[in-house]
């Protein structure tokens, strides 16, 4: 069955209704299905095997792949639930992709993903990753049926032209109200943000750190608009973004959060990169040390530093005759990394791009490497300058599996392999999945 888009839409396919038998999953919340004519669709909303009816909602009668909502499911999935978040569905909030899957079908589709771009971008099977297919749930995510985890730590809110807060649809400007986000966490919603209005507000920030119980709101004014008269309920630091050059202006309260990992103290300010899920940081630290093993003297570098929380987990375990560098091109996550790491005098934060900074400091050895780069990944001229390095083991902490599997590839031609992977749900209800990575040199008998 299909019904054609209207005539005035020309070559547009958008609006036109296919029904379709799901494929498998696809990287980035989507599964693939091929209609009668051969179209190829990518459907949010739906589960692999499910027969639905698609409604395109991008794409003409040219584009290579048409993309897609599922809007009526004809025969489900037993993967499949009712979505627990009442902004969720086609056309409304985009902040999650899998509210209809249950969450061990959440993970095993994640898993699935990982497999897949492993196969297409890094020609490696599963055996040769080290990877057994398992993405484990964060500490306390694992709930009874039905429950949601409240994980997000960091929310940024749209504001409507109402003055309402709310999350920017699927590949959309256009904003859906939310009062009340099923996975923001307890300290992110007590902030009141989602239940006030907001005139003159573009984004709220709500962020609430899990260690310290800081708690801190950041005001993007509307352009030309004045920050309103803020009062919250709670505690709070509020900052306000300049518009002219993006710098910060502190309302009132620290301009900085405190987040805890691994017994320390980190320091994070307005722009600064910390973990959303509250649990991240201190698994994804454990699982890069029990990979890397680092011993004392070790030299080490922790490449896409953030405000340190690898180089000190590192540096207080390689002791005061080992070093750490760290190399970050955020300015004001490198004046933070320096103050969390100051009582470790072995380990230097650099500012500056990676693939600019290493090839200045003329390190020619190192004995580990932690790299934790931008979803875009480290690329080919930076993976083969680590490959030069002789470092005894590499862990690789990845936000996306497509560009860790093409990075995976280019270690390989550098003669590396991939000992462990290990993954992990630290995004539950969406479609994002964290990776650690742990490589070592192909031994010369290998
Ligand atoms: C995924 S975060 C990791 C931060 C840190 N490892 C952590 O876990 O908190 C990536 C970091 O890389 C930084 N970054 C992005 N591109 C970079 C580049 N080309 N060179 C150096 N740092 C970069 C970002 O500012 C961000 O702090």
């Amino acid at each position: 069955m299909s019904t054609e888009p209207q005539a005035s839409e020309q070559a547009s396919l958008i609006g036109a209704e296919y029904e379709v038998e799901v494929g498998p999953v696809a990287h980035g919340g989507h599964c693939v299905a091929r209609t009668e004519e051969g179209r190829v669709l990518f459907v949010r909303h739906a589960l692999p095997g499910e027969r639905i009816v698609a409604r395109v909602t991008e794409g003409d009668e040219d584009a290579r792949y048409l993309r897609a909502d599922a809007v009526r499911i004809l025969d489900a999935s037993k993967d499949r639930v009712e979505a627990p978040c009442r902004f969720a569905g086609p056309g409304r909030c985009g902040g999650c992709d899998w509210q209809h899957a249950k969450p061990g079908a959440q993970r095993r589709l994640k898993g699935e993903v990982i497999t897949e771009q492993l196969r297409r971008l890094a020609g490696l099977t599963p055996e040769e990753a080290g990877w057994d297919g398992t993405v484990m749930p964060a500490p306390g995510d694992k709930l009874p049926q039905g429950e949601v985890p409240a994980w997000r730590s960091r929310v940024q809110y749209a504001v409507d032209e109402n003055g309402r807060a709310g999350l920017r649809r699927h590949r959309s400007h256009e904003i859906e109200p939310v009062d009340h986000c099923m996975i923001a966490a307890e300290g992110v919603s007590e902030l009141g943000v989602e239940r006030r209005e907001w005139p003159q507000i573009a984004t709220v920030e709500a962020i609430a750190a899990s260690g310290s119980g800081d708690r801190q709101v950041v005001l993007t004014p509307r352009e030309g608009g004045r920050l309103p008269l803020v009062e919250l309920d709670k505690p709070v630091s509020v900052l306000r973004v300049e518009e002219h050059d993006g710098g910060v202006h502190r309302v009132h309260g620290r301009a900085f959060v405190r987040e805890r990992a691994d017994g320390r103290t980190y320091r994070v300010g307005m722009g600064g990169f910390w973990q959303v899920h509250p649990q991240a940081p201190q698994l994804l630290v454990e699982a890069v040390m029990q990979g890397l093993m680092p011993r004392k003297g070790d030299t080490a570098l922790d490449l896409y530093c953030g405000v340190g929380l690898f180089a000190g987990a590192i540096a207080e375990r390689v002791g005061e005759s080992g070093a750490v560098l760290g190399i970050e091109s955020g300015k004001r996550a490198v004046e933070d990394a320096r103050h969390n790491l100051k009582d470790l005098p072995r380990v230097r934060v650099e500012q500056g791009k990676v693939d600019q900074v290493l090839p200045r400091t003329r390190i020619t050895e190192t004995d580990l490497i932690v790299l934790d780069p931008p979803r875009a990944g480290a690329g080919k001229q930076t993976v083969k300058h680590l490959t030069t390095l002789g470092a005894r083991r590499i862990a690789y902490v990845a936000c996306d599996p497509a560009a860790l599997a093409r990075d995976l590839g280019y270690f390989r031609e550098g003669g590396y392999r991939v000992r462990t992977l290990r993954a992990f749900d630290l995004f539950p209800m969406t479609h994002h999945v964290e990776c650690v990575a742990i490589l070592e040199p192909v031994k010369k008998d290998d």
